[in-house]
């Protein structure tokens, strides 16, 4: 059985094709990424995955399952999470709470209730303590410690990216969805994003799906990547194949553009797709 596949996606906004008969599936362990000009289709493709919109015809199937017209929380609980473009934690709760969010799916007795109104020894409070060593193995991972109890509104960036990726994880996904996770990242926060990318997929055993502006992230990460221009797809391959693509390096250099480089090697480009 395929882990997960998107066949003939197509996605319509009033006249617009965001998405033009999208095929491809992705194998467990995977790291696949998706790339594009802005306006490419990427985020409408990930919008589809996780059910936030229905698209207009085609099939999401996760482990034999079309989750075409399932609610973005079933996806969820089938094992499907997902880090938006912009980083969406609660600023006033500290790490440790905010990823405790990402516990809720397995929560019988409501985010932290049971453990503060019934105790220790109740099955809410016992409940409770197991979601909070699942956390804690978390923080460990992504190495969180030293900002376990700050409130992240007031935490850098990168660390702020760390502690959405560590939400996601708490839903103990299969499959992750990565929008732009190196977004606004510095060179070092970058490097250290890539690290724990990798050792997620390593570690444990995530499959991830990876929307990308920084093709050097993407080619040094990605086992295949997917390139769409104009909601559709240029082409399906490994980073070799797709960084010497010619529609590849067309759609970001430009009709006009020749390529010098016999490397082929794409410029990175920030999520306004500039040099
Ligand atoms: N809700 C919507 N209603 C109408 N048009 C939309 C909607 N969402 C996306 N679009 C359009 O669909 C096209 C694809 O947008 P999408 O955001 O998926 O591109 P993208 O590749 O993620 O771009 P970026 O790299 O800038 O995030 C764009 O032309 C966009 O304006």
């Amino acid at each position: 059985m395929t882990f997960f596949s998107v066949s003939s996606l197509s996605m319509v906004f009033g006249g617009l094709k965001a998405l033009d008969d999208i095929t491809f599936d992705v194998a467990q362990g995977e790291v696949f990424a998706i790339i594009g000009p802005n306006g490419a289709g990427k985020t409408t493709l990930f919008n589809c995955i996780n059910c936030i919109y229905p698209p207009s015809s085609g099939a999401v199937v996760f482990k034999g399952v079309n989750l075409v017209g399932k609610k973005p929380d079933r996806v969820a609980r089938a094992g499907i999470a997902r880090t938006f473009q912009n980083i969406e934690l609660f600023d006033r709760m500290n790490t440790m709470e905010n990823i405790m969010v990402g516990r809720h799916l397995f929560m019988k007795t409501g985010l932290f209730r049971g453990g503060f109104m019934w105790g220790k020894r109740s099955f809410a409070g016992k409940e409770e303590q197991a979601h909070r060593r699942k956390v804690e193995e978390i923080i460990d991972l992504l190495e969180l410690q030293v900002v376990r109890n700050s409130f992240v509104g007031a935490l850098p960036y990168g660390t702020r990216k760390k502690i959405e990726l560590g939400r996601a994880l708490a839903a103990e996904p299969e499959l992750l969805l990565l929008d732009e996770p190196c977004a606004g990242m510095n060179a070092e926060e970058k490097q250290d994003m890539v690290f724990w990318i990798k050792d997620i997929q390593d570690e444990l055993g995530v499959t991830i799906l990876l929307i990308e502006h920084d093709m050097s992230m993407v080619m040094d990460i990605s086992d295949r990547i997917l390139a769409l221009n104009f909601g559709k797809t240029i082409t399906i391959g490994t980073p070799d194949q797709v960084r010497c693509h010619p529609e590849v390096l067309k759609a970001y250099l430009g009709e006009d553009e020749q390529v010098q480089d016999a490397t082929c090697d794409i410029q990175a480009t920030d999520s306004d797709g500039k040099a």
